[in-house]
């Protein structure tokens, strides 16, 4: 069998390259099988290395059945590995006696796709419920929960019942609750799975918040590529057990190199063809065809005028054919599919041209 390719990125890479210092979890050579009823093993994680540095927000995408649940539960000893190391804070997680456990968990918050709040807790009562356990004082209880409760922005909700709650307000009072033990790390299950996009958004500024203002490292795992766009810093893509590319959000988004890495990123940045385009191209020149070509612009590209520069530079027009401009992190990203009267020489000029500039260019075909 081949060995795995990961994509390593350059730049701010996040295996190896996040000192032991700068990492508040590590996992080593982390491997991870289940046996399963008949006897057989499953094997869910395997090789797997990964540094999150302390404050960032590490976003892990993968599809169902990728490893993710079993990455995330393995940071709060949830799931013990078969073999390799999760260090969280310092301390090697996966060699706990579980009454040690539960002393580190008391630094993990986690939060869940379907929420998991007690239905016969009011709001109050179910974020206080860290802290009873743990034996904090009614006083301090209450100052803490109220503290809580402002920074979710559910104040009026205090005493209401989860039922009486929408999708977004539960969230909230999972965020609440799990930031009751003031935790160094939020773990975060697929929890903009359940919710709309409009309340997915407010929750992802939610958690961007805690992250910037309360110095909280978040692990979130997910499938979907939206949520990464939004908040993470870095990210990690898990296909079958292994990351097959890891580094810089911006990065990965503009430049992926992994297969798995582009199918996700397909709908998401326009670098998906048109299916009216897809269906005519072809990869013969023909009288009338349009070279096309797929260009990706990074950084302030919408002021630099680039495309009159090329249309100066061959002397020909650009036809915009397709794209989108987004941004990741705040910073501004594109794909455009631009089509050129010319053959593939003159199109090779212009990838040339546009590759010198810092933009990829990559030739497609022909279109009429
Ligand atoms: N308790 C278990 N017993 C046996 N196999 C398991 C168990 N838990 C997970 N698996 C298997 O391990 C693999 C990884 O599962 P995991 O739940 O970590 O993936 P996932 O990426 O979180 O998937 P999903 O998004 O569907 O939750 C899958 O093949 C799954 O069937």
């Amino acid at each position: 069998m081949n060995a795995p390719v990961i994509f390593q990125r350059e730049g701010r890479a996040i295996e190896g390259e996040a000192s032991a210092s700068e990492a508040l979890i590590r996992f080593e050579n982390v491997r991870k099988t289940y046996t399963t009823h008949h006897g057989g093993s499953v094997a869910a994680l395997e090789d797997v290395n990964l540094a999150i540095k302390q404050g960032s927000i590490l976003g892990v995408i993968g599809r169902s059945g990728a490893g993710k649940s079993t990455l995330i539960r393995l940071v709060n000893g949830l799931e013990k590995p078969d073999s390799g190391q999760i260090i969280v804070d310092s301390i090697d997680i996966s060699r706990l006696a579980e009454k040690d456990l539960r002393k580190v968990r008391r630094s993990i918050g986690m939060i869940f796709q379907h929420f998991n709040l007690l239905s016969s807790r009011t709001v109050f009562g179910n974020i206080a419920l860290p802290l009873e356990i743990g034996g904090l004082r009614k006083s301090e209880i209450q100052d803490r929960v109220e503290h809580l409760l402002t920074l979710v922005g559910l104040t009026d909700k205090r005493n209401h019942y989860p039922a009486e709650l929408s999708g977004g307000q539960k969230q909230r009072v999972g965020i609440a609750r799990a930031l009751a033990t003031r935790p160094k790390v939020l773990l975060c299950d697929e929890a903009t799975s359940a919710l709309d996009p409009e309340t997915t958004a407010s929750i992802l500024q939610l958690l961007a918040s805690i992250n910037r203002d309360l110095g909280v490292t978040i692990l979130l795992i997910t499938h979907e590529m939206a949520v990464i766009r939004a908040i993470a810093h870095e990210i990690a893509v898990l296909d079958a057990g292994r990351i097959v590319e890891q580094g810089d959000a911006y990065d990965l988004f503009t430049r992926p190199q992994h297969p798995t890495t582009l199918r996700f990123l397909q709908s998401e940045t326009g670098h998906q063809l048109p299916a009216y385009l897809a269906e005519r191209l072809r990869p013969q020149a023909f009288a009338g065809a349009l070279a096309v070509l797929r260009v990706g612009f990074r950084g302030a590209f919408a002021h630099d005028g680039i495309l009159s520069h090329l249309t100066r530079k061959l002397n020909c027009d650009v036809n915009i054919l397709g794209g989108a401009i987004d941004a990741v992190a705040d910073r501004p990203f594109g794909t455009l599919i631009i089509g050129l009267p010319a053959g593939e020489a003159l199109a090779n000029q212009a990838r040339h041209f546009l590759s010198e500039r810092g933009h990829d260019a990559e030739f497609l075909g022909y279109v009429a």
